[in-house]
């Protein structure tokens, strides 16, 4: 009898918190710094704290196109003294009973105190002097139509740490204090490999017993969102000694191998002896997670490995709950994917309740979750149509409709 029978399946936040606090570990090997350009910061690890070196907006800003004036002069018809444009060095001075024409962006002109829209006002000539004539009440009782200068951002301070996992939503924050090209942690170098005799690539034509390699195209893409390119070694069949020539060579080229296959409890599953064999620790191999429950974690003085399950939502899964939290904590950053409560459309029932599950579901227009058909973690074709996966904790085998549920989305 294997070993492994008699372990227990150890629960996921005691399987989490041993995964970053190794990450935590080896962070500091992992402080140099690269700047990337806006279009590639999608998951990029922000490696300083930023600080504005000036106020936002940086001056009192126009904010409608229309008339800087006064307030105490309205209602009224005032004098029309000139024009300012945004970008426009020209200092016009609003006097009482006068007023400036500004545009959207304009510096609010020294002695105005509200800008009234242009659209409902009106205009007459006199000879050379053109008057406006501000009456309405949407401008007497409107809004001042400015931003003052600092309402934002005062000087000099602190608008994101670092740590931050960028993405599109804090760039123009970042080009607007001067950093268009921010500086990001450097990315680990990550090895991928999947094991498995029934395994080909997904461009070679299969026999009926073989399956086309999907883990490793699917966790390409998982690390490109934090902009990580794996160095790719291939398909390893089930041998003890091929796949131990290559974990060797993989562990000396990279910070984290993910390998996918092989882990379970199957005669040719040859994973955990190949990776002890390289000088690795196993930490944990049996997890109390579904999809996931062979999951596995190794640590050594070169390189860490997470040992995926060959089915491809398994492989998807502890991609998304371990491997990314333990990439970005190597790189600074404290991982909070995106989680929703949403009421369940429908009731579930599972028979067993072991282990805590993340099952794929959609979430409707009226913010429910409902689960998808899904046939267990080989059922990767079900996937496209899931917005998210559910959890259910372990010990619970049955919700009822409207039961709260925690939606991981995807
Ligand atoms: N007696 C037990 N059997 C199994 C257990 C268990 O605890 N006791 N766990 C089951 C669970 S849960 C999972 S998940 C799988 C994971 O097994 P492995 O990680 O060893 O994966 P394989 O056996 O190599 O493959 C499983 C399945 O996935 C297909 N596969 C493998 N690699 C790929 C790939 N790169 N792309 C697409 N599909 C792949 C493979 O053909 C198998 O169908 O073990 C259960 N068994
Ligand atoms: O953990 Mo397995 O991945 O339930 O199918």
């Amino acid at each position: 009898m294997r070993e492994k029978n008699d372990k227990q399946l150890r629960d996921f936040s005691e399987v989490y918190d041993l995964t970053i606090a190794r990450a935590a570990e080896l962070a500091d090997g992992y402080v140099s710094t690269e700047e990337v350009e806006p279009g590639l910061c999608r998951g990029r690890v922000l490696a300083m704290d930023i600080c504005t070196d000036r106020e936002l907006p940086p001056f009192d800003r126009v904010a409608m196109d229309g008339y800087a004036c006064r307030r105490g002069d309205l209602p009224g018809t005032l004098r029309l003294i000139g024009d300012s444009a945004a970008g426009s060095r020209d200092r016009l001075k609003v006097e009482p009973k006068t007023c400036v024409k500004v545009m959207t962006g304009t510096v609010l002109p020294e002695g105005a105190d509200m800008v009234a829209m242009v659209e409902y006002s009106s205009e007459h000539t006199d000879g050379s002097t053109t008057y406006i004539t501000l009456e309405d009440a949407r401008i007497i009782d409107g809004s001042s139509n400015f931003s003052p200068q600092g309402e934002d951002v005062k000087a000099g301070s602190l608008v994101l740490s670092a740590g931050t996992v960028l993405s599109s939503k804090h760039i123009a924050l970042l080009a607007s204090v001067g950093y268009a090209r921010p500086l990001v942690r450097r990315l680990p170098r990550v090895g991928l490999l999947a094991s498995g005799n029934e395994v080909i690539e997904p461009e070679e034509n299969p026999d009926p017993f073989q399956v086309r390699n999907a883990n490793a195209s699917q966790a390409m893409a998982q690390l490109g969102e934090l902009g990580i390119r794996p160095r790719y070694y291939g398909i390893v069949p089930d041998d003890v000694g091929q796949l131990s020539s290559v974990l060797k060579h993989a562990a000396m080229e990279n910070d984290l191998i993910l390998m996918s296959g092989g882990v379970s409890m199957g005669e040719y599953d040859f994973a955990p002896d190949a990776i002890t064999e390289n000088g690795f620790t196993i930490l944990y191999d049996r997890i109390a997670v579904k999809p996931g429950r062979p999951s596995t974690f190794a640590v050594s003085e070169r390189a860490d490995l997470f040992g995926l399950p060959g089915n491809p939502v398994a492989s998807f899964v502890i991609t998304e709950l371990l491997v990314k939290p333990y990439l970005y904590r190597l790189m600074g950053a404290h991982f909070q994917p995106f989680m929703a409560r949403c009421p369940l459309a429908e009731a579930f029932l599972r028979r067993d309740a072991e282990r805590e599950e993340w099952f794929p579901v959609t979430i409707g227009n009226d913010g429910s979750a409902r689960p998808i058909a899904y046939h267990g973690s080989g059922h990767f074709q079900a996937l496209p149509a899931a917005d998210g996966f559910m959890k259910i904790d372990r010990g619970i085998s049955e919700m009822k409709k409207g039961k709260m549920v925690v939606v991981r989305s995807i």
